[in-house]
Protein backbone atom coordinates (compact mmCIF):
# COMPACT_ATOMS: atom_id res chain seq x y z
CA UNK A 1 0.00 0.00 0.00
CA UNK A 2 1.41 3.56 -0.66
CA UNK A 3 -0.58 5.69 1.50
CA UNK A 4 -2.34 9.26 -0.02
CA UNK A 5 0.11 11.82 -0.50
CA UNK A 6 -0.50 13.92 2.36
CA UNK A 7 3.08 14.42 3.17
CA UNK A 8 5.19 16.55 0.80
CA UNK A 9 8.03 14.03 0.20
CA UNK A 10 10.01 13.60 -2.33
CA UNK A 11 9.61 11.61 -5.51
CA UNK A 12 10.24 7.92 -4.89
CA UNK A 13 12.30 6.79 -7.83
CA UNK A 14 11.64 3.62 -9.52
CA UNK A 15 15.16 2.16 -8.91
CA UNK A 16 15.10 2.89 -5.13
CA UNK A 17 13.42 0.58 -2.93
CA UNK A 18 11.18 3.17 -1.06
CA UNK A 19 11.84 2.61 2.93
CA UNK A 20 8.61 4.68 3.94
CA UNK A 21 6.09 2.49 1.38
CA UNK A 22 7.92 -0.97 3.09
CA UNK A 23 6.38 0.63 6.33
CA UNK A 24 3.27 1.63 5.36
CA UNK A 25 3.31 -2.39 3.44
CA UNK A 26 4.29 -4.15 6.83
CA UNK A 27 1.25 -1.68 8.64
CA UNK A 28 -1.41 -2.66 6.06
CA UNK A 29 -0.22 -5.99 6.53
CA UNK A 30 -0.65 -6.14 10.18
CA UNK A 31 -3.58 -4.32 9.70
CA UNK A 32 -5.22 -6.82 7.72
CA UNK A 33 -4.11 -9.65 9.98
CA UNK A 34 -5.80 -8.11 12.84
CA UNK A 35 -9.17 -6.99 10.92
CA UNK A 36 -8.23 -2.89 11.89
CA UNK A 37 -11.00 -0.68 10.74
CA UNK A 38 -10.22 1.25 7.81
CA UNK A 39 -10.69 4.67 9.31
CA UNK A 40 -8.07 3.88 12.16
CA UNK A 41 -5.49 1.79 9.11
CA UNK A 42 -5.53 5.57 7.31
CA UNK A 43 -4.85 7.69 10.51
CA UNK A 44 -1.79 5.33 11.02
CA UNK A 45 -0.58 5.50 7.56
CA UNK A 46 0.28 9.29 7.93
CA UNK A 47 2.56 10.75 10.30
CA UNK A 48 0.78 13.50 12.64
CA UNK A 49 3.39 15.88 12.02
CA UNK A 50 6.43 16.72 9.72
CA UNK A 51 8.90 19.57 10.33
CA UNK A 52 11.41 20.63 7.82
CA UNK A 53 14.44 23.21 8.26
CA UNK A 54 17.01 25.34 6.74
CA UNK A 55 20.23 25.09 8.74
CA UNK A 56 22.32 27.76 7.59
CA UNK A 57 25.91 27.25 9.06
CA UNK A 58 29.46 29.50 8.82
CA UNK A 59 32.04 26.88 7.80
CA UNK A 60 35.49 26.85 9.49
CA UNK A 61 36.50 28.19 6.18
CA UNK A 62 34.22 31.17 6.15
CA UNK A 63 31.64 29.79 3.66
CA UNK A 64 28.14 29.84 4.35
CA UNK A 65 26.15 26.35 4.18
CA UNK A 66 22.60 25.86 3.99
CA UNK A 67 21.71 21.89 5.42
CA UNK A 68 18.11 20.21 5.45
CA UNK A 69 17.08 19.04 8.86
CA UNK A 70 13.81 17.02 9.09
CA UNK A 71 11.92 15.97 11.87
CA UNK A 72 8.90 13.36 11.62
CA UNK A 73 6.48 12.74 14.38
CA UNK A 74 4.30 9.98 13.79
CA UNK A 75 2.15 8.82 16.68
CA UNK A 76 1.68 10.06 19.96
CA UNK A 77 -1.04 8.55 20.90
CA UNK A 78 0.61 6.43 23.60
CA UNK A 79 2.99 9.22 24.79
CA UNK A 80 5.56 11.55 23.88
CA UNK A 81 7.17 10.87 20.83
CA UNK A 82 10.44 9.50 21.06
CA UNK A 83 13.31 8.13 18.09
CA UNK A 84 16.80 8.95 17.28
CA UNK A 85 18.64 11.70 15.18
CA UNK A 86 20.49 10.50 11.67
CA UNK A 87 23.05 12.34 10.15
CA UNK A 88 23.88 10.75 7.23
CA UNK A 89 24.14 11.75 3.14
CA UNK A 90 21.54 9.72 2.25
CA UNK A 91 18.54 11.25 4.46
CA UNK A 92 15.17 12.10 2.89
CA UNK A 93 11.97 12.88 4.34
CA UNK A 94 10.94 9.20 2.86
CA UNK A 95 13.82 7.59 5.06
CA UNK A 96 12.82 9.72 8.26
CA UNK A 97 9.20 8.91 8.11
CA UNK A 98 9.58 5.40 7.67
CA UNK A 99 12.14 5.18 10.75
CA UNK A 100 9.63 7.14 12.49
CA UNK A 101 6.66 5.10 11.78
CA UNK A 102 8.94 1.99 13.14
CA UNK A 103 9.37 3.54 16.65
CA UNK A 104 5.64 4.10 16.79
CA UNK A 105 5.58 0.55 16.38
CA UNK A 106 8.65 -0.44 18.74
CA UNK A 107 7.89 1.53 21.65
CA UNK A 108 4.24 0.36 21.60
CA UNK A 109 5.99 -3.06 21.10
CA UNK A 110 8.04 -2.81 24.61
CA UNK A 111 5.23 -1.33 26.75
CA UNK A 112 6.90 2.03 26.99
CA UNK A 113 4.92 4.76 27.05
CA UNK A 114 6.00 6.60 24.00
CA UNK A 115 5.09 7.36 20.53
CA UNK A 116 7.25 7.75 17.37
CA UNK A 117 9.69 9.94 15.89
CA UNK A 118 12.70 10.13 14.14
CA UNK A 119 15.45 13.58 13.08
CA UNK A 120 17.46 13.67 10.45
CA UNK A 121 20.29 15.88 8.72
CA UNK A 122 21.31 15.06 5.11
CA UNK A 123 25.14 15.50 6.25
CA UNK A 124 28.14 13.46 5.70
CA UNK A 125 29.38 14.22 9.41
CA UNK A 126 32.75 12.91 8.43
CA UNK A 127 33.32 15.93 6.24
CA UNK A 128 33.08 18.69 9.12
CA UNK A 129 35.43 19.86 11.96
CA UNK A 130 34.09 19.10 15.46
CA UNK A 131 33.03 22.96 15.72
CA UNK A 132 30.91 22.56 12.30
CA UNK A 133 29.17 19.97 13.87
CA UNK A 134 28.28 21.46 17.33
CA UNK A 135 27.07 24.91 15.06
CA UNK A 136 25.19 22.36 12.61
CA UNK A 137 23.50 20.50 15.94
CA UNK A 138 23.04 23.82 17.90
CA UNK A 139 21.25 25.64 15.13
CA UNK A 140 19.21 22.44 14.04
CA UNK A 141 17.65 22.02 17.79
CA UNK A 142 17.26 26.03 17.99
CA UNK A 143 14.88 25.23 14.82
CA UNK A 144 13.17 22.35 16.75
CA UNK A 145 12.77 23.96 19.48
CA UNK A 146 9.02 24.31 19.63
CA UNK A 147 8.44 20.85 18.51
CA UNK A 148 10.46 19.09 21.26
CA UNK A 149 10.52 18.90 24.92
CA UNK A 150 10.48 16.64 27.45
CA UNK A 151 6.87 15.90 27.61
CA UNK A 152 6.49 16.63 23.85
CA UNK A 153 9.31 14.91 21.71
CA UNK A 154 12.71 13.29 22.93
CA UNK A 155 15.43 13.02 20.86
CA UNK A 156 18.02 10.61 21.05
CA UNK A 157 21.20 9.40 19.23
CA UNK A 158 21.01 6.99 15.48
CA UNK A 159 23.45 6.60 12.58
CA UNK A 160 26.67 8.96 12.47
CA UNK A 161 25.34 10.82 16.05
CA UNK A 162 26.40 9.74 19.54
CA UNK A 163 26.23 10.98 23.23
CA UNK A 164 28.25 14.16 22.17
CA UNK A 165 25.39 16.00 19.90
CA UNK A 166 22.35 14.86 22.39
CA UNK A 167 24.93 16.91 25.04
CA UNK A 168 24.85 19.94 22.26
CA UNK A 169 20.95 19.30 21.76
CA UNK A 170 20.26 19.51 25.51
CA UNK A 171 22.24 22.22 26.16
CA UNK A 172 20.54 24.29 23.05
CA UNK A 173 17.19 23.29 24.52
CA UNK A 174 17.82 24.57 27.89
CA UNK A 175 20.02 28.15 26.79
CA UNK A 176 16.70 28.43 24.93
CA UNK A 177 14.49 28.18 27.59
CA UNK A 178 16.36 29.04 30.75
CA UNK A 179 17.04 26.16 32.54
CA UNK A 180 18.42 22.89 32.51
CA UNK A 181 16.14 20.43 31.22
CA UNK A 182 18.22 16.73 30.72
CA UNK A 183 15.00 15.05 29.98
CA UNK A 184 14.69 16.61 26.27
CA UNK A 185 17.18 14.18 24.94
CA UNK A 186 17.78 10.78 26.17
CA UNK A 187 21.33 9.22 24.77
CA UNK A 188 23.20 12.14 26.69
CA UNK A 189 26.60 11.45 28.35
CA UNK A 190 26.56 10.63 32.25
CA UNK A 191 27.56 13.87 33.01
CA UNK A 192 24.38 15.39 32.18
CA UNK A 193 22.02 12.74 33.09
CA UNK A 194 22.63 10.01 30.72
CA UNK A 195 22.21 6.70 31.79
CA UNK A 196 24.73 4.24 32.29
CA UNK A 197 24.19 1.38 30.05
CA UNK A 198 22.86 3.62 27.53
CA UNK A 199 25.71 2.94 25.11
CA UNK A 200 25.81 -0.61 24.85
CA UNK A 201 22.27 -0.79 25.06
CA UNK A 202 20.85 -1.17 21.70
CA UNK A 203 23.54 -4.16 21.20
CA UNK A 204 22.81 -5.62 24.25
CA UNK A 205 19.22 -5.86 23.17
CA UNK A 206 20.37 -7.68 20.35
CA UNK A 207 22.27 -10.37 21.60
CA UNK A 208 19.33 -10.74 24.46
CA UNK A 209 16.89 -11.49 21.33
CA UNK A 210 19.50 -13.62 19.67
CA UNK A 211 20.08 -15.69 22.71
CA UNK A 212 16.41 -16.27 23.50
CA UNK A 213 15.74 -17.56 20.15
CA UNK A 214 19.05 -19.69 19.82
CA UNK A 215 17.50 -21.32 23.32
CA UNK A 216 14.51 -21.80 21.96
CA UNK A 217 16.27 -24.04 19.48
CA UNK A 218 18.01 -25.94 22.18
CA UNK A 219 21.26 -23.81 21.85
CA UNK A 220 23.37 -21.45 23.27
CA UNK A 221 25.42 -18.53 22.53
CA UNK A 222 29.00 -20.13 23.07
CA UNK A 223 30.67 -21.50 19.87
CA UNK A 224 27.82 -20.00 17.57
CA UNK A 225 29.56 -18.38 14.38
CA UNK A 226 28.60 -14.35 13.78
CA UNK A 227 28.52 -12.06 10.82
CA UNK A 228 28.41 -8.24 11.67
CA UNK A 229 27.49 -6.10 9.19
CA UNK A 230 28.61 -2.20 10.59
CA UNK A 231 30.91 -1.64 13.64
CA UNK A 232 29.31 1.96 14.95
CA UNK A 233 27.90 1.97 18.08
CA UNK A 234 25.35 -0.88 17.52
CA UNK A 235 27.46 -3.60 15.91
CA UNK A 236 30.19 -2.84 17.98
CA UNK A 237 28.55 -3.67 21.25
CA UNK A 238 26.59 -6.12 19.65
CA UNK A 239 30.00 -8.04 18.74
CA UNK A 240 31.74 -7.27 22.38
CA UNK A 241 28.90 -8.81 24.01
CA UNK A 242 28.50 -11.74 22.02
CA UNK A 243 32.31 -12.24 21.99
CA UNK A 244 32.28 -12.20 26.02
CA UNK A 245 29.72 -14.53 26.00
CA UNK A 246 31.42 -17.07 24.11
CA UNK A 247 30.13 -16.36 20.21
CA UNK A 248 32.85 -16.51 17.38
CA UNK A 249 32.64 -13.02 15.54
CA UNK A 250 33.90 -14.42 12.14
CA UNK A 251 33.66 -10.95 10.25
CA UNK A 252 32.94 -7.19 10.85
CA UNK A 253 32.18 -3.92 8.70
CA UNK A 254 32.37 -0.59 8.58
CA UNK A 255 31.62 1.81 5.38
CA UNK A 256 35.07 0.92 4.39
CA UNK A 257 34.81 -2.38 4.01
CA UNK A 258 35.25 -5.34 6.11
CA UNK A 259 37.47 -8.33 7.86
CA UNK A 260 37.52 -11.98 7.91
CA UNK A 261 38.67 -14.40 10.07
CA UNK A 262 38.17 -18.08 10.18
CA UNK A 263 38.89 -18.65 13.74
CA UNK A 264 37.29 -15.40 15.49
CA UNK A 265 38.32 -11.78 15.88
CA UNK A 266 39.80 -10.72 18.95
CA UNK A 267 36.61 -7.98 19.48
CA UNK A 268 38.27 -6.09 22.68
CA UNK A 269 41.82 -5.52 20.61
CA UNK A 270 39.96 -4.71 17.22
CA UNK A 271 37.68 -2.28 19.49
CA UNK A 272 41.08 -0.45 20.48
CA UNK A 273 42.47 -0.71 17.43
CA UNK A 274 39.45 0.84 15.41
CA UNK A 275 39.42 3.55 17.98
CA UNK A 276 43.43 4.37 16.65
CA UNK A 277 42.25 4.04 12.66
CA UNK A 278 39.83 6.49 12.22
CA UNK A 279 37.18 3.86 13.19
CA UNK A 280 38.01 1.87 10.24
CA UNK A 281 38.45 -2.50 10.83
CA UNK A 282 40.87 -2.35 7.96
CA UNK A 283 44.20 -3.79 8.10
CA UNK A 284 43.53 -5.68 11.52
CA UNK A 285 46.33 -8.48 12.10
CA UNK A 286 45.59 -11.93 10.83
CA UNK A 287 42.52 -10.89 9.14
CA UNK A 288 41.45 -10.91 5.03
CA UNK A 289 39.15 -8.01 3.53
CA UNK A 290 36.34 -8.71 2.59
CA UNK A 291 33.57 -6.66 0.94
CA UNK A 292 30.19 -4.98 2.13
CA UNK A 293 28.69 -7.49 0.15
CA UNK A 294 30.96 -10.66 0.55
CA UNK A 295 30.14 -10.28 4.13
CA UNK A 296 26.01 -10.60 4.14
CA UNK A 297 26.57 -13.97 2.15
CA UNK A 298 29.25 -15.60 4.50
CA UNK A 299 28.47 -19.08 5.96
CA UNK A 300 27.36 -18.29 9.78
CA UNK A 301 24.91 -19.39 11.99
CA UNK A 302 23.89 -15.90 12.82
CA UNK A 303 24.16 -12.76 10.59
CA UNK A 304 23.24 -9.20 12.04
CA UNK A 305 22.62 -6.54 9.56
CA UNK A 306 24.08 -3.40 11.73
CA UNK A 307 24.31 -0.75 9.58
CA UNK A 308 21.62 0.77 7.56
CA UNK A 309 18.28 -0.23 5.07
CA UNK A 310 18.12 -2.17 2.15
CA UNK A 311 20.70 -4.27 2.77
CA UNK A 312 19.65 -7.84 1.84
CA UNK A 313 17.45 -7.68 -1.30
CA UNK A 314 15.81 -9.50 -3.70
CA UNK A 315 19.23 -9.30 -5.49
CA UNK A 316 21.70 -11.13 -2.95
CA UNK A 317 18.76 -12.64 -0.37
CA UNK A 318 19.35 -16.41 -2.04
CA UNK A 319 23.34 -16.06 -1.06
CA UNK A 320 22.09 -15.60 2.27
CA UNK A 321 23.60 -18.87 4.55
CA UNK A 322 22.95 -17.54 7.88
CA UNK A 323 20.25 -19.62 9.72
CA UNK A 324 18.82 -16.47 12.01
CA UNK A 325 18.99 -12.81 10.47
CA UNK A 326 19.05 -10.20 13.52
CA UNK A 327 18.21 -6.94 12.50
CA UNK A 328 20.13 -4.78 14.35
CA UNK A 329 19.63 -1.99 11.90
CA UNK A 330 16.18 -0.60 11.16
CA UNK A 331 14.93 -2.16 7.85
CA UNK A 332 17.89 -3.86 6.49
CA UNK A 333 15.84 -6.59 4.78
CA UNK A 334 13.26 -5.38 2.44
CA UNK A 335 10.04 -7.05 1.94
CA UNK A 336 10.53 -9.33 -0.97
CA UNK A 337 13.64 -10.57 0.60
CA UNK A 338 12.07 -10.81 3.94
CA UNK A 339 9.59 -13.26 2.23
CA UNK A 340 12.55 -15.40 0.80
CA UNK A 341 14.53 -15.60 3.54
CA UNK A 342 10.91 -16.60 5.64
CA UNK A 343 9.96 -19.44 3.08
CA UNK A 344 12.91 -20.52 3.56
CA UNK A 345 13.00 -21.47 7.10
CA UNK A 346 15.43 -18.88 8.10
CA UNK A 347 14.76 -16.94 11.20
CA UNK A 348 14.40 -13.17 10.78
CA UNK A 349 14.59 -11.24 14.13
CA UNK A 350 12.45 -7.96 13.42
CA UNK A 351 14.09 -4.63 13.62
CA UNK A 352 11.47 -3.08 16.30
CA UNK A 353 12.39 -6.53 18.28
CA UNK A 354 16.19 -7.01 17.92
CA UNK A 355 17.10 -3.08 18.41
CA UNK A 356 14.82 -2.18 20.66
CA UNK A 357 17.15 -2.01 23.31
CA UNK A 358 18.38 1.45 22.51
CA UNK A 359 14.82 3.09 23.09
CA UNK A 360 13.98 0.54 26.25
CA UNK A 361 17.38 2.01 27.38
CA UNK A 362 16.55 5.54 26.63
CA UNK A 363 13.35 5.09 28.37
CA UNK A 364 15.13 4.26 31.66
CA UNK A 365 17.27 6.92 31.16
CA UNK A 366 14.09 9.41 30.95
CA UNK A 367 12.37 8.15 34.23
CA UNK A 368 15.43 8.11 36.18
CA UNK A 369 15.88 11.79 35.08
CA UNK A 370 12.75 12.73 36.00
CA UNK A 371 12.75 10.96 38.83
CA UNK A 372 16.02 12.69 39.80
CA UNK A 373 17.51 9.19 40.59
CA UNK A 374 20.17 6.74 39.11
CA UNK A 375 20.47 3.71 39.38
CA UNK A 376 24.06 1.64 38.89
CA UNK A 377 24.25 -0.65 35.46
CA UNK A 378 23.31 -3.76 36.78
CA UNK A 379 20.03 -2.65 37.52
CA UNK A 380 20.06 -0.63 33.88
CA UNK A 381 20.79 -3.47 32.37
CA UNK A 382 18.35 -6.03 34.56
CA UNK A 383 15.67 -3.54 33.96
CA UNK A 384 16.14 -3.84 30.10
CA UNK A 385 16.45 -7.72 30.34
CA UNK A 386 12.79 -7.89 31.80
CA UNK A 387 11.40 -5.79 28.77
CA UNK A 388 13.71 -7.07 26.15
CA UNK A 389 12.54 -11.42 27.37
CA UNK A 390 9.23 -10.24 28.09
CA UNK A 391 8.34 -8.34 24.23
CA UNK A 392 10.43 -11.66 22.64
CA UNK A 393 7.89 -14.15 24.64
CA UNK A 394 5.10 -11.78 23.34
CA UNK A 395 5.99 -12.02 19.90
CA UNK A 396 6.85 -15.58 19.91
CA UNK A 397 3.55 -16.44 21.34
CA UNK A 398 1.68 -14.13 19.26
CA UNK A 399 3.62 -16.09 15.95
CA UNK A 400 2.69 -18.97 17.00
CA UNK A 401 -1.27 -18.26 18.14
CA UNK A 402 -2.06 -17.07 14.82
CA UNK A 403 0.72 -18.66 12.76
CA UNK A 404 2.13 -15.35 10.99
CA UNK A 405 5.85 -15.00 10.81
CA UNK A 406 7.88 -13.24 13.76
CA UNK A 407 7.83 -9.67 11.76
CA UNK A 408 4.12 -9.84 11.19
CA UNK A 409 3.84 -11.09 14.79
CA UNK A 410 5.44 -7.87 16.56
CA UNK A 411 3.68 -6.01 14.04
CA UNK A 412 0.41 -7.33 15.13
CA UNK A 413 1.24 -6.31 19.13
CA UNK A 414 2.92 -2.78 18.40
CA UNK A 415 0.16 -1.49 16.07
CA UNK A 416 -2.94 -3.28 17.67
CA UNK A 417 -1.74 -1.18 20.80
CA UNK A 418 -1.98 1.89 18.96
CA UNK A 419 -4.73 0.93 17.58
CA UNK A 420 -6.42 0.07 20.62
CA UNK A 421 -5.53 3.42 22.49
CA UNK A 422 -6.63 5.39 19.64
CA UNK A 423 -9.91 4.01 19.50
CA UNK A 424 -10.23 4.36 23.35
CA UNK A 425 -8.94 7.83 23.28
CA UNK A 426 -12.05 8.62 20.63
CA UNK A 427 -11.43 8.73 16.81
CA UNK A 428 -10.30 12.11 15.76
CA UNK A 429 -13.69 14.46 15.04
N1 LIG B 1 22.22 4.03 18.09
C1 LIG B 1 21.15 3.42 18.57
O1 LIG B 1 20.92 3.41 19.78
C2 LIG B 1 20.21 2.70 17.66
C3 LIG B 1 20.51 2.46 16.34
N2 LIG B 1 19.67 1.68 15.59
C4 LIG B 1 19.98 1.39 14.20
O2 LIG B 1 21.20 0.67 14.10
C5 LIG B 1 21.84 0.98 12.87
C6 LIG B 1 23.27 1.46 13.14
O3 LIG B 1 23.21 2.61 14.00
P1 LIG B 1 24.46 3.09 14.85
O4 LIG B 1 25.32 1.94 15.18
O5 LIG B 1 23.93 3.96 15.92
O6 LIG B 1 25.20 4.01 13.81
P2 LIG B 1 26.77 4.42 13.79
O7 LIG B 1 26.83 5.64 12.98
O8 LIG B 1 27.32 4.41 15.16
O9 LIG B 1 27.44 3.19 13.00
C7 LIG B 1 27.04 2.83 11.70
C8 LIG B 1 28.04 1.80 11.20
O10 LIG B 1 27.59 1.32 9.92
C9 LIG B 1 28.67 1.47 9.01
N3 LIG B 1 28.14 1.65 7.67
C10 LIG B 1 27.59 2.75 7.12
N4 LIG B 1 27.23 2.50 5.85
C11 LIG B 1 27.57 1.21 5.60
C12 LIG B 1 27.46 0.36 4.50
N5 LIG B 1 26.93 0.79 3.34
N6 LIG B 1 27.89 -0.91 4.62
C13 LIG B 1 28.43 -1.33 5.80
N7 LIG B 1 28.56 -0.58 6.86
C14 LIG B 1 28.14 0.67 6.77
C15 LIG B 1 29.47 2.65 9.50
O11 LIG B 1 30.77 2.68 8.96
C16 LIG B 1 29.43 2.36 10.99
O12 LIG B 1 30.37 1.37 11.32
C17 LIG B 1 20.94 1.99 12.17
O13 LIG B 1 20.04 1.33 11.32
C18 LIG B 1 20.17 2.62 13.33
O14 LIG B 1 18.94 3.18 12.94
C19 LIG B 1 18.54 1.12 16.11
C20 LIG B 1 18.21 1.33 17.41
C21 LIG B 1 18.95 2.21 18.26
O1 LIG C 1 16.76 5.75 22.00
C1 LIG C 1 15.88 6.27 21.35
O2 LIG C 1 15.07 7.06 21.80
C2 LIG C 1 15.66 5.97 19.89
C3 LIG C 1 16.52 4.92 19.31
C4 LIG C 1 16.21 4.82 17.85
O3 LIG C 1 16.30 5.78 17.13
C5 LIG C 1 15.75 3.55 17.31
O4 LIG C 1 15.38 2.66 18.08
O5 LIG C 1 15.73 3.41 16.07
Amino acid sequence: MVATPVLPLEPATPAHICPFDQACSYLEAAAKELKLDAGILEILSHPRKVVTVSIPVRLDNGEIRVFAGHRVQHSDILGPYKGGTRYHPDVTLREVSALAMLMTWKCALLGIPYGGAKGGIAIDPKQYSVSELERITRRYTSELIKDIGPSVDIPAPDVGTSAREMAWMMDTYSMNVGHAVPGVVTGKPISVGGSRGREMATGRGTMIIVREALADRGKSLAGVRVAIQGFGNVGMAAAELLHEAGAIIIAVSTSSGGIYSETGLDIPALKAYTAKNHRSVLGFPQTVPISNADLLTLPCDVLIPAALENQITQENVNQIQAHIVAEAANGPVTLEANQALEARGVVVLPDILANAGGVVVSYLEWVQGLSYLFWDEERVNREMENLMVNAYRQVMEQSQKRQITLRLAAYTLGVGRVAQALSDRGLYP
